[in-house]
């Protein structure tokens, strides 16, 4: 039986470890000696029955497999078995299904590894579970049904992709609950709310009193069965109400089919392909965009407010207004201060195009605005190119970049693209700098970015990080109210905020929702808790990036996001000198470890 015993905990330990990678720590697990007595590191054996009962082999960077059958199909160690935690290692998992032999379990962790799939349904046959760990995974479908474990005190599922509903718990038992960023869907059952917000943001379709998303107000009772004179009469408004809708849509459509042979006749011109399309303008704008006003003259004639007006770039010179509106369009993104279309111009230039929604400054103002940006130019920042400014309209060109934006490298991450610490460090410390650069020259006016966040990064045709669409609205955030005692300075410190929440996706892999305050909120009462380095994107822990350097940044990061006095969130120069200086300090050791290398 001994034997059997060893055998398999070697087999066990062979599988975990990749059969004795160079690289592995060394812990006495061997056949020369005995599991109970040996020095077996992380095995712990009941001193009265000498049989296994824990093995605790976490944070240990094993890159090989959990093969639950090694453990739990061996009769004298699924006995007494009472915990493993094999958390934050780099392990696949195999026969997890398994597992359910290890009835006596208390505490499985297997939390910061690589499992992935769907989770076993036996989970939930392992009655004597205390505490369940499967955080951090790539694990996906739906939880098994964990009412059937009623001593369930923690468990922690967050950042995985599992879907479904969130079982309907007893929550009272529960001293912590985790279910945070899945994909979980319908409403945080009863008694959730014991725990923090924190517990569930990240499932976008989750919807519950402290989150995001409000779950629906359930319909009202019906109270009791309906009669036969009442269904005749329901049926009779029924088809009365159907006729009338049917002759309704007869209607429009005959009017609709009129309208479309004048708008044919009035515009032969416009044939375009399929596969993109025009912006919509209404009539009214489309007609002043037509007007063909030279845009030089325009200006001078100081009919500028109907006319697209070339700030910058000789390549656009020539451009007109109803040249862009002619030109094929592609919509990029629709978002909450408008829309974004990508136009190819006459001339072969590829333009992206703002039109900005409900935004009521004066038309002399927005102009206004529009050539003092102008005249501030950094090569971080991506000027426009031209824009276009009427009463219902407002539109800004800007140069496509065709290398997307920051927000899409992160999302690449999230699939195993990979985005080191270093260039990391390089896309905090350039955007920084140009917005400390934006923010000093701007001040005065009181023209701040308005909107920063990772889509709002663009990547030049050289990799290097742009700031788009900068001043481009008056800030309007929930941020505002706790900032109206700031007066101009307010919008200053709502994009420290904004670049609070790109430090903290650069620094967690993960991209900020709902104005960043998911992430924040997340990152704060995981800080708030324990400070652990739970925060942290796992693929910079692997590659071995410096913790002091991370730490640092995050802690920086954090002054950024604070709500509840943002006076205390430092300026965007001093930002800019700390992130330099960890920068710098990154170089550095990373010269002193080539240096000192035999
Ligand atoms: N000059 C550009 N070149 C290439 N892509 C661009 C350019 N400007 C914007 N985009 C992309 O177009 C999409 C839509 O941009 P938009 O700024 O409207 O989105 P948003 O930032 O999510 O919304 P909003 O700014 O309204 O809050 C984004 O994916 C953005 O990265």
């Amino acid at each position: 039986d001994n034997e059997d015993v060893s055998n398999s905990l070697i087999i066990f330990y062979n599988k975990l470890s990749n059969s004795n990678s160079p690289h592995d720590p060394v812990l006495g697990w061997n056949l020369s000696s005995d599991p109970c007595t040996g020095p077996w590191t992380g095995l712990t054996c009941d001193n009265r029955t000498h049989s296994v009962k824990k093995i605790f082999l976490d944070s240990l960077s094993f890159t090989g497999t959990f093969d639950a059958s090694t453990l739990c199909n061996v009769q004298s160690i699924a006995a007494s078995l009472i915990a493993v935690n094999l958390n934050n290692n780099l392990l696949h998992g195999e026969n997890l299904d398994e597992i359910v032999n290890c009835r006596e379990l208390t505490h499985l962790q297997i939390g910061g590894n690589r499992f992935s799939g769907s989770l076993p349904d036996s989970l939930s046959r392992l009655h004597n579970l205390k505490v369940l760990n499967i955080s951090s995974n790539n694990f996906y479908g739906s939880l098994p049904d964990l009412t059937l474990i009623s001593g369930l005190q923690e468990f922690f599922a967050q950042n995985n992709q599992l879907t479904g509903t969130i079982p309907n718990l007893d929550f009272s038992n529960f001293e912590q609950f985790n279910v945070s960023f899945n994909n979980f869907t319908g409403h945080v059952p009863n008694g959730g709310d014991r725990f923090p917000v924190s517990s569930f943001i990240g499932n976008p379709e989750l919807c519950g009193d402290l989150l995001p998303r409000q779950c629906p107000s359930l319909p009202p009772k019906k109270s009791k069965g309906i009669s036969n004179y009442q269904v005749l009469m329901f049926s009779g408004y029924f088809i009365i109400g159907l006729t009338i809708f049917l002759v309704i849509i007869l209607l429009l459509c005959k009017r609709g089919k009129t309208k479309e042979e004048k708008a044919n006749l009035l515009n032969k011109e416009a044939s375009f392909d399929d596969s993109f399309y025009k912006p919509s303008f209404t009539s009214g704008e489309y007609k002043a965009g037509l007007s063909k006003s030279g845009i030089s003259a325009a200006t001078e004639s100081g009919m500028v407010s109907s006319s697209l007006i070339v700030l910058t770039s000789p390549e656009v010179n020539g451009l007109e207004f109803d040249d862009l509106l002619k030109a094929p369009a592609e919509l990029l993104g629709r978002g909450k201060h408008g829309t974004v279309y990508k136009v190819i111009g006459e001339q072969g230039m590829t333009l992206a195009v703002k039109r900005i929604k409900d935004w009521t400054i004066p038309s002399n103002d927005f102009q206004q605005r529009m050539r003092r940006l102008d005249q501030v130019k950094h090569p971080n920042v991506l000027p426009p190119v031209a824009f276009y400014c009427s009463k219902q309209e407002k539109l800004l060109v800007y140069e496509y970049q065709e290398n997307g934006s920051l927000f899409r490298l992160l999302q690449g991450t999230q699939m195993g693209q990979v985005f080191d610490w270093s260039s990391r460090l390089s896309v905090a410390a350039t955007i920084t700098n140009a917005l400390a650069f934006m923010h000093q020259e701007l001040r005065e006016d009181g023209i701040a970015h308005g909107n920063l966040k990772s889509s709002n990064i663009l990547l030049n045709k050289n990799m290097e990080p742009c700031v788009s669409e900068y001043g481009l609205m008056m800030v309007d955030n929930e941020d505002q109210s706790s900032l109206s005692n700031f007066g101009a300075n307010s919008a200053f410190k709502t994009d420290i905020y904004g670049i609070g929440v790109i430090l903290l996706e650069l620094l967690t892999g993960k991209v900020g929702q709902n104005n960043g305050l998911d992430l924040a909120e997340w990152v704060l009462s995981v800080v708030r808790e324990e400070w652990t380095g739970e925060v942290f994107d796992k693929s910079l822990i692997r590659e071995g990036a410096r913790e002091e350097g991370l730490v640092y940044l995050l802690q920086i990061a954090v002054k950024c996001v604070n709500t509840s006095s943002p006076e205390a969130r430092p300026s965007m120069n001093q930002l800019a000198r700390v992130i330099n200086t960890i920068k710098e300090e990154e170089e550095r050791s990373i010269s002193v470890s080539i240096v000192s290398e035999p």
